[in-house]
């Protein structure tokens, strides 16, 4: 039976008077690719921030491999062997592609293998005609995907990702999915994302979110058909 990466149990984050994730119970299996969907406020980043340790729970765990990690700090989930792409990039804008990720491969990596790394994480990415150009002259897709490959240089065995495919152009969004399916060869993949056309390209099983709470789980196409999730999160009466 494949191993479970991800667990929560319980999670309940809350603001005050406001019930941000309602007591999530949620599983990702080795080398599955989940996405997080619906509708603004549904509680989606709330679940994602309360998993990476950006938040800490109200009540509720958290585990990785069976390791409790409630209340772990980012980095320390990182030390892990988790890639976490958050919202808020990563990223040194007045560096190169190149340095970034070859900064990035060093913190995991001997110097001989970081070298070897950066290499094959330009290539699979595609970035070799920008590799020597500083981040902050990149165009809004470009620096998605070097973001990505600072997550996929660490050899993760979760990833993490918010919204990858925010803003991007159709191109972009095709050459995403084929970088995450990639990933999926060797690690379990969350990604919260709103792009319907990114979710339909790349989905599989997805976890509906509704009221803080989870409204369904089950593979895209039931999901998208699904009389419940076309009212909440479509906004469309069955
Ligand atoms: N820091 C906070 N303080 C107070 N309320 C918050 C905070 N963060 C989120 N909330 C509230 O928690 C609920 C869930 O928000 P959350 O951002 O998790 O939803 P979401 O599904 O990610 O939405 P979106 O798709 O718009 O990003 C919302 O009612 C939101 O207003």
């Amino acid at each position: 039976m494949a191993e479970t990466v991800l667990e929560t149990h319980g999670l309940t984050m809350r603001f005050g008077g406001v019930t941000a994730s309602d007591n999530v119970d949620f599983k990702l299996k080795s080398r599955e690719l989940r996405c997080l969907i619906g509708p603004n406020g549904a509680g989606k980043s709330t679940f994602f921030k309360c998993v990476t340790g950006l938040l800490t729970p109200t009540e509720g765990h958290v585990f990785m491999r069976g390791q409790e990690v409630t209340g772990w700090q980012p980095h320390q989930i990182a030390a892990l062997g988790v890639g976490i792409k958050t919202q808020t990039p990563n990223v040194l804008d007045a560096l190169s592609v190149h340095e970034n990720i070859w900064l990035a491969a060093r913190r995991f990596h001997p110097v001989a293998e970081a070298r070897a790394r950066t290499d094959e994480m330009i290539a699979r990415l595609a970035l070799g005609n920008i590799a020597r150009t500083p981040l902050g002259e990149l165009a809004h897709g470009e620096r998605q995907r070097v973001e990505l490959g600072l997550v996929a240089v660490a050899d993760p065995w979760l990833v993490l990702l918010d919204e990858p495919a925010a803003g991007m152009s159709a191109q972009d969004v095709e050459r995403m999915t084929a970088i995450i399916h990639d990933l999926t060869r060797t690690a379990a993949v969350v990604i919260v994302e709103h792009d319907m056309q990114f979710i339909r390209a790349i989905a599989d099983r997805v976890t509906v979110f509704h009221q803080g709470a989870v409204l369904m789980e089950d593979h895209v196409d039931r999901v998208m058909s699904d009389a419940r999730v076309r009212a909440v999160y479509l906004g469309k009466k069955s």
